[in-house]
């Protein structure tokens, strides 16, 4: 089966990448000349990248369409101090078969044996470039062969080049624990710098110190001033710090300036954040927003962002690519954005379907929002527990930590009101200060169970000393979203843990609002939550007493299907029925009200 992006190309086609599978490259795990041709004649013609992965014994195991990323292979622990035992083929069509950063990362995230790049021109193979995993000054890194002629390439001894890899590898271990070591630097506040230590945390990255810059002092060159840069280039060899995180956006020169003066991949708080995101997402949208918004941020940073962009691939170091080398790799992004926006475009359609589903149903719809660990998941599972307690709980259980981030995709589920009323609790993403702009934007569709809510229970962690600060953020976030007039219930959670006094300021700060203060974990407070959801949930449903002659009993069948029915009698003159009902329902069988 070929796998990725086969959308649009014809059977044909699809057949003679087929051929493919039944090719058994020789023992040396060369590459193989009918391989070859087929797959430069097949990228001539779709002009996109195809990807083949090969094991050592020359047993093809997948071939796809899309570039490496699109390759399935299981993939191997970063611990690991061993090759994958996989290699992977790919072309690419321009006819340049340099590596890209990409690729060079592809290569290290799953210890490739190699990774062997074909520049295709009119259907033919014009160069090819290969990778090998390396250990080099402690770091992975790639050593890059090519770009050579095919014939030089049949006859490169790739088992060495491995056996090589291999050898180096052995030693990695010592250098590479699983925790990478970071120096914080901050401008001015303290509580932002302790958030982004718990970012980093959510990160598996570990704070070995924090610096903290004088705000009048930011310098365009190195965003901190230089005498700040020597002190931070000390702690840097102190700790044996790995990586420096800022607390602020860098300019790409700024990233550039200061990796070089220090040694150490830079990167920044809005990198980081949109790690977590990558980590953290589910579904398919997420990934692909996050993906998204990744690519955006980076594009424009790429020249200084080489170590960090290889990062996630395992720290290979590509520091300095050249210029030309950078235009194919901004081409490559852009061609991978433009790709996802189309499949977003697919999915969000689907999950237009789905709402406008919902809508037809009419059942009015709760939305969680807050900032991050501000109890959200907790409470709606909560909630979930106690009103709906014969479902399925433990599937449908939304995940709950207390760590940033721990909710990145929306999750609906429905409960009963005491009025009788059914509405839908929706758990979404934590909001968070500084959160970087395209991610608002890339969560937007995410965020959309916001925008089609009929009422907002604002989560607030009140035992945070931020509390009244991340009010305002989330409010903020509200007003993007052009959802600050919705009616909204503001609840101050984790009251079992808040200073009284602070709770009295928050309240006293923000008196116009509907508040409640309640402990989603000890379960304080929420009945009289409910009947606060139910006071200010506004209401669609009527109560309505209905007589239906025996000769309409369509609309027994369509009250039926549309409303909640409290009670049913056959009379003489038809069918009584008293039933829950919407205005349009209502309006509609107005002619048998009683
Ligand atoms: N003391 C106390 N802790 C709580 C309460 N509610 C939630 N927590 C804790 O706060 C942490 C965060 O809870 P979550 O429900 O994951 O928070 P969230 O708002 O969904 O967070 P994100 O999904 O990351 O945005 C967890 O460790 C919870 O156990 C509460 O009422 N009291
Ligand atoms: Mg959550």
């Amino acid at each position: 089966m070929i796998t990725g992006n086969i959308e649009g190309i014809r059977n044909t086609i699809l057949d003679k990448l087929e051929a493919i599978y039944e090719i058994n490259t020789n023992k040396n795990y060369n590459l193989n000349m009918e391989m070859i041709d087929i797959l430069c004649y097949v990228t001539d013609i779709i002009n996109r990248e195809i990807s083949v992965a090969i094991d050592r014994r020359g047993n093809v195991i997948n071939v796809s369409i899309g570039d490496n990323s699109t390759v399935e292979i299981a993939s191997v622990d970063i611990k690991d101090r061993k090759l994958s035992g996989v290699a992977v083929i790919h072309t690419h069509p321009k006819g340049n078969s340099r590596l890209s950063l990409l690729d060079i990362s592809a290569l290290g995230r799953q210890k490739l044996d190699y990774i062997a790049a074909l520049g295709v021109e009119n259907g033919k193979c014009r160069e090819i470039s290969f990778g090998f995993c390396i250990v080099q000054d402690e770091q992975l890194k790639a050593k890059v062969i090519g770009p050579i002629t095919v014939e030089a390439a049949l006859n490169l001894d790739i088992r060495s080049e491995i056996l090589q890899s291999e050898e180096s590898i052995k030693g990695y271990e010592n250098v590479q624990d699983d925790c990478e070591r970071a120096l914080l630097v901050g401008i001015d506040s303290q509580e932002s710098i302790e958030e982004l230590r718990e970012l980093a945390k959510a990160c598996n990255v570990k704070t070995m110190d924090m610096v903290i810059q004088n705000k009048e002092k930011v310098d365009t060159a190195f965003y901190v001033g230089r005498g700040k840069i020597d002190e931070i280039s000390y702690l840097v060899q102190l700790h044996k710090a790995n990586v420096v995180i800022f607390d602020d956006e860098l300019s790409a020169s700024q990233i550039r300036n200061v990796e070089d003066a220090l040694g150490v991949k830079v990167i920044d708080r809005t990198t980081l954040i949109l790690e977590i995101f990558a980590r953290r997402a589910r579904t398919k949208e997420a990934k692909i927003q996050v993906e998204l918004a990744q690519l955006k941020y980076r594009l424009p940073r790429l020249i200084g962002m080489g170590g960090v962009l290889s990062r996630t691939g395992g720290g290979i170091g590509t520091r300095g690519p050249g210029e030309k080398k950078l235009e194919t790799d901004k081409r490559h992004i852009r061609e991978r954005i433009y790709d996802l926006k189309r499949e977003l475009v697919k999915i969000k359609e689907t999950r237009k379907t789905q709402r406008e589903k919902r809508e037809k149903e009419n059942i009015p719809k709760v939305a969680l929002v807050g900032y991050t660990n501000a109890g959200k998941s907790t409470l709606r599972n909560k909630i979930c527990q106690i009103y709906a307690p014969n479902e399925a709980m433990d599937k449908e259980k939304v995940f709950e930590a207390n760590m940033l981030f721990a909710t990145l995709d929306t999750t609906i589920r429905a409960i009963e009101l005491e009025d009788s009323r059914i509405v839908t609790f929706t758990d979404t993403v934590g909001f968070i200060s500084k959160l970087p702009h395209d991610l608002v934007e890339a969560f937007k569709s995410t965020l959309e169970e916001v925008i089609y809510s009929d009422l907002l229970l604002h989560v607030v962690d009140s035992s945070s000393p931020s509390a009244i600060d991340q009010i305002n953020v989330v409010n903020e976030v509200l007003k993007e979203l052009n959802a600050q007039d919705k009616p909204s219930i503001l609840v101050l959670n984790k009251i079992d843990a808040a200073d009284k006094e602070a709770v009295e300021k928050i309240k006293e700060k923000f008196a116009d609002e509907n508040f409640i203060d309640i402990s989603a974990k000890e379960g304080l407070n929420i009945d009289v939550l409910m009947k606060k959801i139910q006071e200010y949930l506004p209401n669609n449903m009527l109560q309505g007493k209905f007589l239906i002659p025996y000769d309409k009993q369509n609309i027994v069948a369509y009250i039926h299907q549309n409303g909640k029915i409290n009670m049913e009698e056959y009379k003489e003159e038809g069918t009584y029925i008293e039933a829950i009902v919407d205005k349009k329902i209502y309006n509609k069988c107005k002619e048998f009200l009683l």
